[in-house]
């Protein structure tokens, strides 16, 4: 990974709107949109109001339109998203709507890996044969974001301890780190065991079991 660096200019609130989700159980959450975010991608906030002087929990959820709309079961990405704004329905919080689908290199990209998948190839070797990197994301973008809402100190809902590192190395103090559930099926078993192999805290055979 390159040394990350926080943008001279910093990104600033550009509009807040409520919407009532039925996602986050018929709670009214606020879509928030940017000024200067560093990439120029249409990266989105959904905050859901949580108690003063506490810590908020934050998500930083990577695009995945497959999963997040189409509910397709070749990830775990839908159910976390679900997870994600139930936990924020009762607690509060701030769920970061990051346009990085395929781990930043696309959804075609993504899709002609899923071709390359279904020949027995896992996620991330199917991502180098197409000439990508395994992971192409970083995180400098949910960084400002979090510094344009006002957020320094956060509690994340991750399995992915590279997310954790960067926002750390950015300057945002990730008080604690929880875990996802483990959404596993017969449908994401290897997907999940290949996030595993790769370093994210996913503990497949317990989960299985319980
Ligand atoms: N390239 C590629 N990307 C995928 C594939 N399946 C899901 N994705 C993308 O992976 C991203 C989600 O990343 P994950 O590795 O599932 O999880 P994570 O965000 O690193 O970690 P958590 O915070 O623990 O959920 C989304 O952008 C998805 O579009 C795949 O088979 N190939
Ligand atoms: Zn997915």
């Amino acid at each position: 990974m390159n040394t990350l660096t926080t943008p001279e200019r910093p990104a600033t609130v550009r509009a807040r709107v409520p919407v009532t989700l039925d996602r986050a159980a018929g709670r009214t959450a606020e879509l928030v949109t940017f000024h200067d975010l560093p990439d120029a991608q249409e990266h989105l906030a959904c905050v859901l109001p949580h108690a003063p002087h506490t810590v908020p929990l934050v998500r930083l959820h990577s695009e995945c339109l497959t999963g997040d709309v189409f509910g397709s079961a070749r990830c775990d990405c839908g159910p976390q998203l679900d997870e994600a704004l139930a936990a924020m329905a009762d607690q509060g919080g701030v769920l970061l709507y990051l346009r990085q689908e395929g781990r930043g290199i696309g959804l075609f990209n993504k899709l002609d890996t899923y071709v390359l998948q279904d020949q027995d190839i896992d996620t991330f070797a199917a991502n180098r044969i197409i000439g990508r990197g395994e992971d192409e994301r970083d995180y400098v973008a949910a960084a400002a974001m979090l510094r344009a809402l006002g957020l320094t100190r956060i509690r994340l809902l991750t399995n992915n301890p590279d997310k954790v590192a960067q926002l750390r190395d950015l300057g945002i103090r990730v008080d604690a780190v929880l875990p996802t559930s483990v959404h596993l099926t017969e449908h994401n078993a290897r997907y999940l065991a290949a996030k595993a192999d790769s370093g994210h805290t996913l503990t497949l055979l317990e989960e299985a079991s319980a």
